[in-house]
């Protein structure tokens, strides 16, 4: 391809990517894969290049752009190279017109600004959209750190998690053998330390409310070294049905799922009540805290899809609640930096509920020095601790 035609490309890309944000339709990475799944002749060095260019443009604009073209136009504006390939030929986009609008460049629409400001400053907000590094959670119930470190070169310990391991930039994790036999998960090493936040021991009853796929289903199964019960929950099928095959290739014993109805979850889980040790709550948010990965989920999101998100993890920490036993614990994890999603969540749960309580600080808990406290909990920024954002509170039930 030609940079006229990698533009061009870029472009196309964006377009979709733009209607895909307004309609809830499939993330950029997904529109990525499929696009050149068409278009077999692109080469590996071409697909590299239109990616870096998507994600360069949807990094750069907070607010949702008019076009592919105006979030393209607003990368050319200092990149000269990529100016010079909107060269009207045919495989190309038209030549740049005088005064055409470039998409303003931006952290996150004006309305979410103002709710991150609130607790975050300028350098941590755009920290928010640095590139994440790759990390692997060694799986302690086939491997040690130190062995899977000697499989995989470039391989160094993450600095916090005791299980995670940073990678080189583009290893091809899933080729790796090691990955086959299940020594590892990628892993986000923030979501390692808030699912540690948990404290899941062997012999447990465990209940991952929002499992998932399973990322920190597989965690607490090997922190309870495979001993005890551990119920993964959710409401939606496909993402649930993934789980299976990821804990057969990690050794991971028996996980009985549920398949939980939206609004009717307490139902399903009644013959829980009050008998469950730990209970993590990974609830449904607005994901602020990953746009590490998914920059385009700040296109996403409305204050109307955050009403909803926040009502729904009220509901989730209550149904949560009901299942604890006396002396248990309840985990509420967000991977966002939006209060009303975590510290604010929190706060409402514990004035309504007599007797709960924040537990112990978590590092000192968990033994994991990171993350800052915050509310009733903790949390964890890319600017401050070179994770995905988080909050996480441990909640006491009293006995
Ligand atoms: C943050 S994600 C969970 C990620 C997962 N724990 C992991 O570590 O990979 C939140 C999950 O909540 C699920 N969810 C949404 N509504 C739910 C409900 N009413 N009951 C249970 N899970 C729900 C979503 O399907 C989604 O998988």
């Amino acid at each position: 391809m030609t940079p006229a035609g990698r533009a061009q490309a870029a472009i196309d890309l964006l377009d979709e990517i733009i209607a895909a944000a307004a309609r809830g339709g499939a993330a950029a990475d997904t529109l990525i894969a499929r696009y050149f799944k068409a278009r077999r002749y692109a080469g590996s060095k071409d697909r590299r290049a239109v990616r870096d260019l998507v994600y360069r443009a949807i990094r750069r604009a907070g607010e949702v752009p008019a076009s592919g073209r105006a979030a393209l136009i607003g990368l050319a504006v200092d990149d000269p190279a990529l100016a010079a390939a909107f060269d009207g030929s045919a495989v190309g986009p038209a030549p740049i017109a005088a005064g055409e609008a470039a998409a303003p460049g931006g952290i996150a629409p004006a309305w979410l600004m103002e709710r991150l400001g609130r607790s975050l400053d300028e350098a941590q907000l755009s920290a928010l959209l640095d590139r994440a590094p790759l990390d692997i959670r060694v799986n302690a119930l086939k491997a040690s750190r130190a062995e899977v470190q000697a499989l995989i070169p470039g391989a160094e310990p993450t600095p916090h998690a005791a299980m995670g391991l940073r990678l080189p930039e583009g290893t091809q994790v899933e080729a790796l053998p090691a990955f086959a036999q299940g020594l590892f998960e990628v892993q986000d090493e923030g979501s390692q330390i808030v699912t540690a936040a948990a404290d899941a021991r062997p012999g447990m009853t465990v209940v991952d409310l929002c499992a998932g796929a399973g990322g920190k289903t597989l965690a607490l199964a090997a922190a309870m070294e495979n001993r005890g019960r551990l119920i993964a929950c959710d409401a939606d099928r496909a993402r649930l049905s993934r789980l299976a095959p990821r804990a057969e290739r990690a050794g991971v014993g028996p996980v009985e799922t549920r398949l939980l109805d939206g609004g009717r979850e307490a139902d399903a889980l009644a013959a829980l009540r009050d008998a469950v040790d730990v209970v993590l709550v990974d609830a449904p948010c607005s994901g602020t805290g990953t746009w590490r990965r998914n920059p385009e989920a700040r296109w996403r999101l409305t204050p109307e899809r955050l009403d909803r998100l926040v009502a729904l993890q009220a509901r989730l920490i209550r149904v949560a609640a009901a299942l604890v036993r006396p002396g248990g614990y309840l985990v509420y994890i967000v991977c966002s930096l939006v209060d009303e999603e975590g510290a604010g969540q929190v706060a409402a749960f514990l004035a309504d509920h007599a007797g709960w309580s924040a537990a112990e600080p978590l590092p000192v808990q968990t033994g994991l020095i990171a993350g800052s406290p915050y509310g009733a909990g903790l949390r964890l920024t890319p600017a401050t601790d070179g994770t995905d954002g988080f909050f996480v509170a441990r909640l006491h039930r009293p006995w």
